[in-house]
């Protein structure tokens, strides 16, 4: 049984990835992640110039997955591009650089440094991040999203992949959709975390995060169908070529199998991955692989976007 999987010309033996932002801002906490069963590693969203981000506290976990609102701590592009060159391709790991710009321009500058640099392996591009001031996040100003894409691909010419908010509209769906099939994008990964969800403690009668008056992006539980359904929704609308990564919600092999039933390529693991640490990757291989033994499947080929509806 092979967990195997590809996306463009990059093999993965393993399709678990850590997802941004979560153990993995820090070269050691990387390593870990290159030495799990993970088939690579996803590194936190650099901005241009290292930040400390928002205060705490920034990030609270509940039994249903976290809230947060971390603000971008990241030590600057340069310290994670250091670290993609040296290690991408290293014992067959993908390292994947991800970056999270504070305004288009600074994308842009920060895709022309990737460009320039011997980095070979695959760039995720962030676009929740922030639009110009009183827009909504570029991944839902489509033209602005249309925009970023004319303007990357005009220079940049190595594999781009696109980390998406969640969208819960069916045209919304195609409003995306569209402007991604305009442009040779490798893969999107879907979804970030649900945006400005709001936590509250019963017992102080509080807020459990300092930030932005403790509203916050949710991973866990709470956003796994909202995950599912913006995979399935992509892959139903996006050119073949064009491959998805899943992320939202994925803690057991079961997560796992559903979405790659939905169509995704490979998965990321961002809050079960923050409680449980680089252990998670071998339990989750192991039960993906016991349910693929228990329903025949050799790989993931042969049920990947195979999803039944009812007829
Ligand atoms: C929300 C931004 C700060 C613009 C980007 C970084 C980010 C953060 C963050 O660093 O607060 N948290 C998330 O759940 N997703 C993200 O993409």
């Amino acid at each position: 049984i092979s967990l195997a999987s590809q996306i463009g010309d990059y093999k993965f033996d393993n399709l678990l990835l850590n997802a941004a932002g979560i153990r993995c801002a820090t070269t050691e906490e990387l390593d870990k992640i290159l030495d799990s069963d993970a088939g690579g590693c996803v590194t936190k969203s650099a901005t241009p110039e290292p930040r400390k981000g928002n205060e705490s506290p920034r990030m609270k976990a509940t039994s249903m997955g976290c809230i947060n609102s971390m603000g971008l701590p990241n030590h600057g592009l340069d310290y994670y591009l250091k670290f993609a060159e040296a290690n991408q391709g290293k014992n067959g790991k993908q390292v994947i650089l991800s970056i999270a710009g504070l305004s288009i321009d600074q994308n842009i500058e920060m895709l022309k440094k990737i460009q320039a640099s011997s980095f070979a392996g695959l760039t995720e591009l962030n676009l929740s991040c922030p639009n110009i001031a009183g827009k909504s996040q570029v991944g839902y100003d489509f033209e602005a999203v249309r925009d970023v894409l004319t303007s990357a691909f005009s220079f940049f010419k190595k594999p781009l992949g696109l980390k998406l908010p969640p969208y819960f509209d069916f045209n919304q769906f195609d409003g995306i959709a569209e402007v991604l099939n305009d442009f040779p994008v490798t893969y999107i990964n879907v979804i970030n975390s649900i945006g400005n969800g709001l936590v509250v403690d019963p017992e102080t009668e509080s807020v459990v995060i300092k930030p932005k008056g403790g509203f916050g992006g949710l991973g866990g539980d709470y956003v796994k169908p909202t995950a599912l359904a913006n995979v399935r929704a992509l892959r139903q609308r996006l050119r073949p070529e064009i491959s998805i990564i899943g992320t939202g919600g994925i803690k057991s092999g079961k997560d796992v199998f559903e979405h790659v039933l939905c169509g995704a390529n490979l998965v990321q693991i961002g809050t079960a991955f923050g409680f449980d640490g680089t252990p998670i990757f071998e339990r989750i291989s192991k039960e993906l692989t016991a349910i693929m033994e228990k329903k025949g499947y050799k790989t993931l080929d042969e049920f990947r976007g195979k999803l039944k509806t009812i007829e």
